[in-house]
């Protein structure tokens, strides 16, 4: 075959070869197309079995939280309008996947009222050695669920039950005033100085000592600070493996778990302590949470193990330190701009406790009479709740809570802050208005058969440390009343309205408010 005619013979076989390939390449391209499509629309639209509830968008909602939105935006612009459509329900998009968000107080009732039936969703499932798991993922109250959740309920309810730390509060609150005092009452940003104020409550209160407001370096404030801040960084989030198998590579985050064992050493160390001195026959007012947890510890088939009562310490911090700390941060801002509220709130704190000129800690008789403070902390627990939602909860048969149809497989979470500003539930619900838990306000007159009012929610589950928060609230306010007279500074960011934000994270902040304080004796 001459030369030429072989090229031809080739050449018109690599155009047939090329012809076959490109007609393999087009419906290869078309498959990666569908699936791309398929897989689209599954992650940004909600199930079909969702489809009879109004939804979130999916890029709505993530360009929301990674906008930082605030919280007032988020639920005006974007829940609000849903709810006009569907009042009690609504779907959103999550990083656990699609779930409903209950916002109806009958429902959301309904739903905490079951928890064998409607249990808690393991949020640690498939993180095992993450450093979330290991902080807070172990068997515990707050996250376990069945008979682990009822047997260590019953040992952990009697506990704080009798620890009522009233005299620590005020002792606090003073050490408090004295590091305002540092820097003349001016510029004050409250949520660190709430911030340190809770983490020392709590410290002391399982007995140990961080010493935050006198010492703000601290190391153990440093390491809890930043294990929490670790916890929730998204890039860890979304590869959890990153945080186990790969760790080596990462040496910051490497170095974040080294804090994490150093810091449940020390409380290990702790329960030793106590463990230590169980048999030391001490007042029962000299009882911390920790040593009337042991002592309720006793009885053998049901006492909780050592790494039971770690991770119950840790979940105690978590849950009680940033919650209370924005609680009384959102107060006092409500009361730095509500100054006629702030002056009703100071005369009732003067007239039960006096007008001396000097610090003076509350009774617990004399709490029980702050009437109007009261309805302030719930009133700002009903507008800023910090808690923005529960955990959600597993539905493992097609149900109705209130009528709303939950097919089985859904994950269901309470909305508590759409439902404290649906103005299908609370009348004006944007105003701050403490009249409305007075005796016979608004509140009183919520059917008893919803839960309107739910920032530590409700039911079998409803917060261990409500009551701990409450009066640490009261006290402090009582005492702060007493002593300052505050305002927003001139060129406040919050002076139109105040902009707290962590949607995302699911606990609301506003770590750069800043308020003047100005004594009074
Ligand atoms: C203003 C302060 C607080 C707020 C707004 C708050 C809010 C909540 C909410 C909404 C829940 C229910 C979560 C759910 O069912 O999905 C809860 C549960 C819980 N809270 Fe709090 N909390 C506060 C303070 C505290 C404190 C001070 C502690 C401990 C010292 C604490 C410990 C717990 C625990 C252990 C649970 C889980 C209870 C269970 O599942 O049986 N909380 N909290």
């Amino acid at each position: 075959m001459s030369i030429i005619s072989q090229w031809i013979e080739e050449h018109g076989r690599i155009e047939w070869l090329l012809t076959r390939l490109r007609g393999k390449r087009t419906i290869g391209i078309s498959m990666a197309i569908a699936v791309l499509y398929v897989l689209h629309r599954k992650i940004t639209q909600p199930p079909a079995r969702l489809r009879h509830l109004p939804h979130v968008g999916f890029y709505t909602f993530y360009k929301a939280i990674l906008s930082n939105i605030t919280e007032q935006r988020y639920s005006k612009e974007i829940c609000l309008p849903l709810m006009e459509k569907s009042p009690g329900a609504y779907v959103r998009p999550g990083f656990d996947g699609w779930s409903i968000q209950l916002t109806d107080p009958i429902a959301i009732k309904q739903l905490l009222s079951k928890p064998y039936e409607y249990p808690k969703y393991n949020l640690s499932a498939g993180r095992k050695g993450t450093l979330t798991q290991r902080f807070i993922g172990g068997a515990n109250v707050a996250f376990s669920n069945g008979d682990v959740w009822s047997r260590q309920r019953k040992i952990v309810v009697p506990a704080f039950n009798r620890s009522m730390p009233i005299k620590l509060f005020g002792e606090l609150t003073t050490v408090m005033i004295e590091t305002m005092e540092q820097k003349s009452g001016r510029n004050i940003n409250v949520a660190d100085l709430f911030s340190r104020f809770t983490i020392d409550a709590l410290g002391q209160g399982v007995g140990f000592d961080f010493a935050a407001l006198t010492d703000p370096n601290n190391k153990w404030v440093h390491a809890y600070e930043s294990i929490k801040e670790g916890m929730f960084d998204p890039f860890f989030l979304v590869f959890p493996s990153c945080d186990t198998t790969f760790l080596s590579w990462f040496p910051q985050r490497a170095q974040l778990h080294q804090h994490l064992t150093q810091f449940l050493g020390m409380l290990q160390s702790v329960i030793d302590e106590k463990r230590a001195a169980e048999n030391d026959n001490r007042d029962e007012k000299d009882r911390d949470l920790l040593t009337l947890m042991l002592d309720s510890n006793q009885n053998e088939t049901t006492a909780m193990s050592d790494e039971e009562l770690l991770t119950n310490l840790c979940v105690f911090f978590l849950a009680g330190h940033d919650t209370t700390a924005y609680s009384l941060t959102f107060m006092i801002y409500e009361l730095a701009v509500n100054q006629d509220i702030q002056e009703k709130a100071r005369k009732e704190a003067i007239d039960i406790l006096g007008d001396e000129a000097s610090d003076i800690l509350p009774t617990i008789d004399q709490m029980k009479k702050m009437t109007y403070i009261n309805a302030v902390i719930k009133e700002t627990l009903r507008l800023h709740n910090p808690a923005v939602n529960s955990n959600p909860r597993e539905v493992s048969q097609d149900c109705h809570l209130n009528g709303i149809f939950i097919p089985k497989g859904s994950l269901v979470t309470a909305d508590i802050l759409d439902m404290h500003r649906n103005p299908a539930v609370w009348n004006s619900p944007t105003t701050f208005d403490p009249d409305r838990f007075l005796p016979g306000g608004e509140a009183e007159q919520q059917s008893p058969a919803g839960l309107a009012w739910g920032p530590f929610l409700g039911g079998s589950r409803v917060c261990l440390g409500m009551n701990f928060s409450l009066i640490e609230q009261r006290v402090a306010l009582s005492m702060l009343l007493r002593k300052y007279k505050w305002k927003l500074p001139e060129n406040s960011i919050h002076t139109n309205g105040l902009k707290a934000h962590g949607l995302a994270l699911g606990i609301l902040a506003a770590s750069d408010l800043l308020i003047d304080f100005e004594k009074r004796y």
